[in-house]
């Protein structure tokens, strides 16, 4: 099994290409079900998810074909099998999302129910009950969500329990082809969100208010494939921007979007950073100076991200001073911390809370996470450290970040994979 080696380095410099982002094309290449004409979408990142997105589309009998490693093609003539299996979902949680499409379009979907998985237990009660109030039966059977519906989903007036990403935008793909009008309130207001729903407006679809708390569709009775450019990830975006504040460096990430990534570069700047922005890079400048610790806590976008929660973690392991980082999304995302008190951290938790005093060096060591950012933050880690840093099960890793390696290697970050 692959694992990287990272030795320490210099402080990063240069520029690093920011690739499609995995949240955006995940749901997108699921919308892909809804199209009855062919379906392109460009700036796909070669990851293990998007792998398994195509291989969940084949297995529904979609004609799946990538031109070349960014440009996936998706044509649903010959779609005639309606089952998500449990081994591609419990590959991918994001498998779920092909509930919604499946179900507005073919009014039937048998989906494997996801589990738990690192992060928490992630339940899936708001995506069922959403679609049981546009008129979806749904059971649960043998560990599969069996969802039918007579004719089409009807509009509905949906009040989410509590902000879901994964819900809203399965519920906004199933409502672009239900009957009638369709709110969600409490909706996610994350840029992914707002993403799928160009998407899903290009293809003919009616949508307004995405990116705001109701969103609001007016079913069509079909949809057309289009072209779509998926848009720039800013979770790998802000964990190059980290790997450059700890190294002391300076970077500039091209292809990316500031303007999704508000909350993270405020909270660098308060770290000592000089962030200067263009309309599609940005640029981080340490000056040579150690980072000043932060407070985090993560919310819904737009404040802090879980997802770059453990990245600030180990930026503050490393800062001047003392803070706390308080995780409110996910119940159980605190995986690196066992890892980075190996390599050396003086960091503790109390319960959502980690306490964090910062030190100037960690020490390489062998270490490895069952979750993606988790996994992110120990690379990033093995940059600053003292000696060699082995981390291991970078399945993780691939899930999210493409060619992480040469990327950091781009930078002058000493990362290579191994077997
Ligand atoms: C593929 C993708 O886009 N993944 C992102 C998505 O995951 P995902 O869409 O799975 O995350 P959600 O926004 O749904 O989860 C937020 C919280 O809601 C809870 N919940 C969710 C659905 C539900 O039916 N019931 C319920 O209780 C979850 O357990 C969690 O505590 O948003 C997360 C939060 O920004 C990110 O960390 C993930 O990277
Ligand atoms: C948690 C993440 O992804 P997923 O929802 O695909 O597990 C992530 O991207 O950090």
């Amino acid at each position: 099994m692959d694992k990287l080696k990272i030795e320490a380095s210099e402080a990063l410099a240069g520029n690093v290409v920011i690739s499609g982002a995995k949240n955006a094309a995940l749901p997108i290449l699921m919308a892909g079900v809804l199209a009855e004409t062919d379906f392109v979408v460009t700036n796909v990142p070669n990851l293990r998810d998007v792998n398994t997105s195509c291989e969940l589309l084949r297995c529904l009998g979609a004609e799946v074909t990538r031109s070349d490693n960014s440009e996936v093609r998706i044509s649903t003539s010959s779609l005639d099998h309606f089952c998500a299996p449990y081994d591609l979902v419990k590959t991918m949680r994001a498998s779920i999302l092909i509930l919604g499409p499946l179900l507005a379009r073919f009014g039937t979907a048998d989906v494997s129910l996801p589990g738990g998985c690192a992060i928490g237990a992630r339940p899936v009660n708001l995506h069922l009950h959403g679609l049981e109030q546009m008129g979806a039966k749904i059971e649960v059977e043998e560990g599969y969500i069996k969802a039918r519906v007579d004719g089409r989903l009807k509009g509905a007036h949906i009040f989410m329990d509590m902000v879901s990403v994964g819900a809203t935008e399965n519920l906004l793909m199933a409502a672009t082809l239900a009957d009638g009008e369709t709110i969600i309130e409490n909706a996610a207001r994350e840029p992914e969100v707002i993403d799928l729903a160009n998407c899903l407006i290009a293809m003919g679809a009616k949508i307004e208010g995405a990116g705001t708390d109701s969103i609001r569709i007016q079913g069509v009775e079909s949809l057309n494939g289009c072209h779509y450019r998926v848009m720039p990830d800013r979770i790998e975006t802000g964990s190059f921007l980290i790997a450059a504040a700890v190294t002391r460096g300076k970077i500039r990430c091209v292809d990316a979007d500031p303007s999704t990534l508000e909350a993270v570069l405020a909270k660098l700047e308060d770290a000592g950073a000089t962030i200067t922005t263009g309309s599609d890079w940005i640029e981080l400048d340490m000056q040579g100076k150690r980072p000043k610790a932060v407070n985090i806590k993560t919310v819904p976008y737009p404040g802090f991200p879980t997802d770059m929660q453990a990245q600030f973690c180990l930026l503050n392991v490393l800062a001047e001073g003392t803070s706390t980082i308080t995780e409110t999304i996910f119940e159980n995302r605190f995986m690196h911390v066992p890892e980075l008190i190996r390599m050396g951290a003086n960091m503790e938790l109390e319960g959502n809370t980690c306490i964090i005093q910062g030190i100037e060096r960690l020490n390489g060591a062998q270490v490895m996470a069952t979750d993606l950012r988790a996994s992110a933050s120990l690379v990033i880690a093995g940059l600053v450290a003292e000696g060699t840093t082995i981390v291991d099960r970078i399945y993780h890793l691939d899930r999210g970040y493409e060619h992480i390696e040469d990327k950091f290697k781009g930078l002058g970050g000493q990362v290579v994979r191994v077997s």
